[in-house]
Order: C-alpha cells, then structure tokens, then sequence
C-alpha cells in the first residue's frame, strides 16, 4: 500500500518504515483536511512559499534576538499580506491558516491578534454603525488591533476588573480610564507595539451604576505617525516563556472620550439618553472567547501532531541498543516503553483534530441560531468548549513533553522544535481562561444535568448520556473479540464514570450546603471533584467524536484507524482506570485485560505508525525540526544547524580571549 512520502536519497530506515504501510497515507490525510482539494491546496502553497526567497531563513530564528526575529516576522507578515493571493484563497480560513504557519511561524507575528480576536470581536458583537466604518479600514489594515481585556490584577473573573467606561449623556461619549496600576490591560497580544486600535474591556457604569464588563473599541496611536494618542501609555511587558514574536502588552488609559457608537452594541445597547438594554442571553459579551476557544482546538491538535512526527520519524532513525544479544541496533521505536511513550500521542492528535470538526459544526450552528434569535445552543457549547479547552491544552502539553523527552539529548536542543513547540503550546493552559477556572464552567453545567436527569427532564447534546440506564457491571473483556463492541463496552464504562463522578460531586456539594455552608464556600470545598468529573466527561466528549468519525469513515481507512481507535480507548480506560475501579463497574481483570489489549495495540500500530504521522502532511518548514526531517537525514542536518550557532563564527570567542585565557595564563605562571 502506499506511503505517498517516499523519495530516493531518504534515510534507508525511514524508507524501510513508510514501505510496511498498510493504506494510502493521501486518503487520510484528504479525510484529516476535509477532501482531496484542501489537501492539493496545502501542499501548492506549501510548495510556493519553500520556493520563494521571501521566507527564506538564512540564519534560524534558534539563534537571533527578540528584536531581531520581530523585524523579520514582520517582514515575511508584510509579504503575505501584499502577496497573499500569489499563494492561496486569502478568504479561506484554513488556507489562510496554513500561509501563515508556512511562511511566519508559531510564535506569533503582527496580526495575529488582530485576525485571531478583533476581527472576529467586531464582526460578532458590533452593530452596523461602528463595523460599516471600521470593518473595511481593518480588512485593509489601516487600522490593526488588539483584544485587550486581562488586566494586571484581574484576567479571569471578568467581572471585577477594573478599568471604566463611564456613559457621558451630555456629549454621548463613554469616558475610558485606568483607576489604578492594578487595572492597566496586561497581556493582551500585539497590544505592545503593532497595534494602533484595540477592543478593549471596560465595566460599563450609567448614571453612577456599575453594570459589568463590556467592549469598547478604542483607538491607541495616530493613524500617520503610529506614536500613542494623548492620555494612552501603551508597550511590550518584555520576554516569556515563548511567542518571542508577539508584542503581548501593556496599556493605560487616562479619561479617554470616545463616541457612543464604539461600545459593540449588537447584543447589549445603550441609547442616545443613556438607557441600558440588556443582550437576549447574558453572556453574548464573552462571544469572542467562545470563538477563540472552539478554535484552539485545532490548532493544538496540530501542536500535538508536530511533536508526535517529529519524536516518531527520529525513533524509527535513531539506533541505539539491543533488545536481543548478537543483533544490530535496533532502531529506538521497536522499544515498548518508547511506543508506550509515543503512540498515545499520536492517537491523540488525530481524536483532537477530529473533535475540533464536531465543535465547528455546532460552533456554526450556534451562530446561525444566533443570527435568527436563539441563543439555545449556546450553553452547552461553552460549557463542553470550556471542558475541552482545558482538557486539550493540558493533554497536548504532557504529550509534547513526552515526545520531547522520547528524543533523548537532541530532544532538549532547541534544534528539535520541541522546546519552542511546548512553550508556545503550554500558554493554551492559561490563555482563554486558566484551566481550572474554564472546568468549573463545564462542572457548572453538569450539575444541572445531574438534577436534570433525575427529574427525568430532556437533556442536552453534550450531556444526552446522562439520560441512559447504566447496566452496573462493564462489558469490557466479555465481548468474544468483536471489535465493535468492545469499542462500545468502553465508551459505556467511561460514560458511566463522568455520569458517577458528577452524581457524587453533586451530593458532596449538597451535604456541605446541608452542613452549613453557602453555596458558594460549599462549591470551593468541592472543586477538585467537581473538576475531576468535568475532565472525564470532556474525555468522553472527545471518545465519543473520535469513535463517530472512525465509524464513518472510508473503507480505505478505516482499518488503520479503527487500529488507531483501540489504542486510544484503551489507553484512556487505563488512564482512568481508577473512576472505572472505585465502585466496581470494572474489576481489576477488566482493567488487566485493557493493559494486554493496549500492549497489542501498540505492535499492531508498529508498521504504520510513520505513516501516521506522514498522514499529518505537514512540511519540513512548519515542523521546524531537524530531528523529524521528512527524509530523515537528522545527523548532518544537526551538524550544520549548530554550525550557524553565533558562538562558531570565530575559533575563539572574545569572552574567552578577554577572561578566560587571561585566567588561564595567570593560573599557569602561579605555578
Ligand atoms: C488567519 C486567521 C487566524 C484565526 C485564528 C483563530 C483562532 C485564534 C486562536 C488562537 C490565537 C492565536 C494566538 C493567540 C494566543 C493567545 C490569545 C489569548 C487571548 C486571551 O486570553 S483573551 C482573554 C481571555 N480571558 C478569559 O478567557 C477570561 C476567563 N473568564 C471568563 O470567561 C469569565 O470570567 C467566567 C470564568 C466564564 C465567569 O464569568 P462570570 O461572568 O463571572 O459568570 P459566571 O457567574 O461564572 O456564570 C454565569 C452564567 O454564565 C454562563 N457563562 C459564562 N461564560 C459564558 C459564555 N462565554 N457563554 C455562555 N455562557 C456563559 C455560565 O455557565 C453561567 O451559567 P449558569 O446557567 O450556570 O448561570
Ligand atoms: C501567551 C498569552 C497570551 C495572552 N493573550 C491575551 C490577549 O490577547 N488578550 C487578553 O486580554 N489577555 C491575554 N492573555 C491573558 C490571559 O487571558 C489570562 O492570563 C488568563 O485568562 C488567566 O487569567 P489570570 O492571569 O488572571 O490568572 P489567575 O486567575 O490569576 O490565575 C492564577 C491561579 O489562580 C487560580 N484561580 C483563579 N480564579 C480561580 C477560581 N475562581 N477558582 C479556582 N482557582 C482560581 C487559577 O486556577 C490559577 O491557578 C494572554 C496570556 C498569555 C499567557
């Protein structure tokens, strides 16, 4: 069967991996990618910006300053936005997605903010007035911007942060001001130095009545001169973990006037003589965020994906050890415990990928109940996009770890991509919503399914399972080797241990609130299990996708991932397998019969697992890694990237001419 990947000059062992393959990585990845087209697409553009001196790199970002990867990440952000149709639909989300990470990078650049959250602010919470004026300024970019609502002091409990937006009825204006240093906006993306507007989050106040936070667009520096407007103190709050290239930054704002209209007034208003009309459901406000976080979803299964290539594609090159005396080396990924450490990751990526598909068709459906006056869709899917986004980020995170670690000394190099990979991906775990905040609002939501199901009341999408009769004892083992079923048995097992661990949250919480405390002291003695019980059923959410999209898939690939499935459920049922032991749903052979399962699995994945990863389709330019080249030739390729090191441009570096061989000399003539 063929490996679409492979090329003469290739590492012999790579090669070798691609040819056991047992279906056609091309229609795995047109079904990843959503067709044929999306992937053809991928690829042209893939190929033109390789090709184009315009984003070529002749020293790696690995070995220049901030400053200096900035200039050049707004360079090649220049070049797409003036050359952008040369290479892909610029009006295609996807393929607008794939430009960038082609031709800029991860890490951040000019407009990421201003696409990834402005636009979509605008366009969603704006009215006509301010969007038919600003809209067309910011598509053609005389106008970028930043969604500046974290504050120093508060980021996660919107509703106390701190900066104002005071109703002036007199002259219609709201009045912007930054009371205190605590309610300086920090953090937000490209806020520092690319930005000239922002949408920022103020606590709306009428007629000296506080009535929460809502969103004001607010312009920052001159249009001609980009230099910051009377009254705004705007800049970089300096290095972090990772995203070097993105300006995340500081803002204060002194009495600011700006007119009615830039307060986004599609869902809630205020009028001309200052009268406040409420949105139709309370938390259309947050509306970007949900955006946001139903998206991070891709993007992080992809962060997955690249750690999951690259520690696979170096496992199957790398040769070190026996696992029998008398035989060559063998190569690191015919280990078990290296499978063990890898493969999950890989089942992984593509359950997360293929969620992300289940989440942007209810995303699309919510807004389109949105645009006709229903807004019922929209607390189940910011309670499961909350779950998921914590669970996601947290699991793509202790994934890229693994695969980091799965590489060895050369997975600590920054020549791997793997330590840059993890920083920018780990950000996902706060940004959004910090994680264990965003579980306690999918917890939330369970709890009211909990009370619910018990008064028999119709349930919603994500918490339907809710409503089913659970037979007491798992099916796992007993199903006579039929795969099908077996997939059932722990999909049922699993349900069955959200549906468990969110009764007994809810009962804890109630015996608490019984025993004197209020609601919300009693909630905050109760949270670990609240959120453990939110995690497990979001793990449910994603089996549950991951399970409908294999079944549903081509007969051409269905059995490699129907393989694939096995591992994953498998792995997350051994994962778990204490909510599934502790009231004796599963026995301790159940779980012992998942864990010989789970062994076999990982052999049965052994010769496709480079073909996997090559399904992923993504190109040496967005791996970004010399361990998980396409070709394999990783020890030249390591070689030549340290030469470009700064510190090999000479022989003798001038710290060791002006301290260290002065040190030397002198220790010597002590002698
Ligand atoms: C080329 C194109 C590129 C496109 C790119 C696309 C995507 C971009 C992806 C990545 C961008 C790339 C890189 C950028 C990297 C980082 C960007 C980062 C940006 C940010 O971080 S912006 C700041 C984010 N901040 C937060 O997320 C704050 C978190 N806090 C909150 O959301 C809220 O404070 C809270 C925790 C939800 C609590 O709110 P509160 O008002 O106190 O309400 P509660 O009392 O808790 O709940 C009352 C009630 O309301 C329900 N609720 C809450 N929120 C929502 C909501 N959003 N929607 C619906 N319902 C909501 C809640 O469930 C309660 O319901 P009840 O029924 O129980 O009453
Ligand atoms: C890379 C990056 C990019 C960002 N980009 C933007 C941006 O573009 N725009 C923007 O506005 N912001 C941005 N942010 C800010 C980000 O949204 C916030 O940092 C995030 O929402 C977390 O809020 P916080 O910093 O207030 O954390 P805190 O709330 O202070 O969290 C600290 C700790 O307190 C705990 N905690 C807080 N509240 C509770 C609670 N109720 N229950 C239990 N535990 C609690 C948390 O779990 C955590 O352990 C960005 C941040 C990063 C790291």
């Amino acid at each position: 069967m063929p490996n679409r990947c492979i090329k003469e000059g290739d590492n012999p062992d790579l090669t070798k991996e691609r040819k056991t393959c047992t279906f056609d990585t091309d229609e795995l990845t047109a079904n990843l990618y959503g067709s044929r087209n999306n992937m053809e697409r991928r690829r042209e553009i893939t190929k033109k910006i390789s090709a184009d001196p315009d984003f070529a790199d002749p020293i790696p970002h690995d070995f220049l300053s901030r400053e200096k990867c900035i200039e050049a990440t707004a360079k090649k952000t220049k070049a797409v936005v003036q050359r952008g149709s040369e290479f892909c639909d610029v009006t295609n989300y996807y393929e607008m997605l794939h430009l960038i990470n082609e031709a800029i990078g991860i890490g951040g650049y000019p407009l990421a903010l201003h696409y990834g959250m402005f636009l979509p602010a605008l366009e969603g919470q704006a009215e006509k007035e301010l969007t038919d004026d600003i809209i067309p300024r910011a598509k053609n970019l005389e106008v970028i911007g930043a969604y500046a609502q974290t504050e120093m002091g508060h980021g996660t409990n919107l509703r106390e942060l701190e900066t104002t937006a005071t109703y002036d009825k007199a002259t219609q204006e709201f009045i912007i001001n930054t009371p205190t240093r605590s309610a300086m906006k920090w953090w937000p993306g490209n806020l520092g130095k690319m930005s000239n507007y922002a949408v920022v989050t103020c606590q709306l106040f009428i007629d000296g009545r506080k009535i929460g936070p809502h969103n004001f667009l607010v312009q920052l520096r001159c249009e001609k001169t980009h230099e910051p407007l009377p009254g705004i103190i705007v800049g970089d709050i300096g290095p972090k973990m990772a995203f070097d290239t993105n300006d995340n930054g500081f803002l204060a704002l002194d009495n600011i006037r700006v007119p009615r209209k830039n307060m986004l007034m599609k869902h809630a208003k205020v009028s001309p003589d200052g009268v406040y009309t409420p949105p139709m459901h309370a938390k259309l406000n947050y509306g970007t965020m949900v955006y946001v976080r139903a998206h991070m979803l891709y993007a992080h299964g992809q962060f997955l994906a690249t750690a999951a290539i690259v520690a696979t594609r170096y496992s199957a090159v790398r040769r070190q050890g026996r696992i029998e005396h008398g035989v060559p080396e063998v190569q690191i990924l015919d280990y078990q415990t290296q499978q063990h450490r890898i493969f999950p990751q890989i089942a992984r990526a593509y359950a997360i990928i293929f969620t992300y598909m289940d989440i942007k068709d209810q995303y699309d459906a919510m807004i389109k109940g949105i645009a006709e006056g229903q807004t019922d869709l929209l607390p189940d899917l910011h309670a499961i996009t909350s779950g998921l986004k914590s669970v996601v980020t947290h699991m793509a995170g202790l994934g890229i770890e693994q695969c980091r670690m799965a590489c060895g000394g050369h997975g600590y190099s920054d020549a791997s991509g793997l330590p840059k990979l993890y920083g920018v991906q780990i950000g996902g775990c706060t940004y959004e919503g910090e994680n264990m905040v965003m579980l306690q609002q999918t917890a939330r939501y369970l709890m009211k399914a909990v009370a619910s199901a018990l008064q028999g009341k119709p349930l919603s999408h994500s918490v339907a399972y809710f409503g089913k009769k659970s037979s007491g004892k798992s099916r796992i083992g007993k199903e006579g080797g039929d795969i099908a079923r077996e997939h059932e048995a722990m999909l049922e097992a699993l349900e069955h241990a959200a549906c468990r661990l969110s009764v007994e949250a809810s009962q804890m919480w109630e015996k608490r609130g019984r025993g004197g405390e209020t609601k919300e002291r009693a909630w905050n003695g109760v949270t670990v299990e609240m959120n453990r019980a939110a995690r497990v059923h979001t793990r449910v959410f994603m089996a549950r996708s991951f399970h409908r999209r294999v079944t549903s898939s081509p007969p051409s690939i269905r059995p490699v991932l129907t393989d694939l499935l096995s591992l994953y459920l498998h792995y997350e049922c051994v994962d778990m397998a204490h909510h599934l032991l502790e009231d004796g749903f599963c026995s301790g052979e159940q779980i012992r019969y998942l864990k010989s399962r789970l062994y076999e699995d990982l052999t049965t994945l052994r010769p496709n697992a480079v073909s996997l990863v090559d399904s992923f389709d993504q190109s040496d330019r967005e791996l970004n890694s010399v361990l998980g080249r396409r070709d394999g030739n990783v020890y030249e390729a390591l070689y030549q990237w340290a030469r470009k090191s700064e510190l090999n441009y000479t022989d003798v570096l001038p710290a060791v001419q002006k301290y260290v061989m002065p040190m030397m000399e002198e220790n010597r003539s002590k002698l």
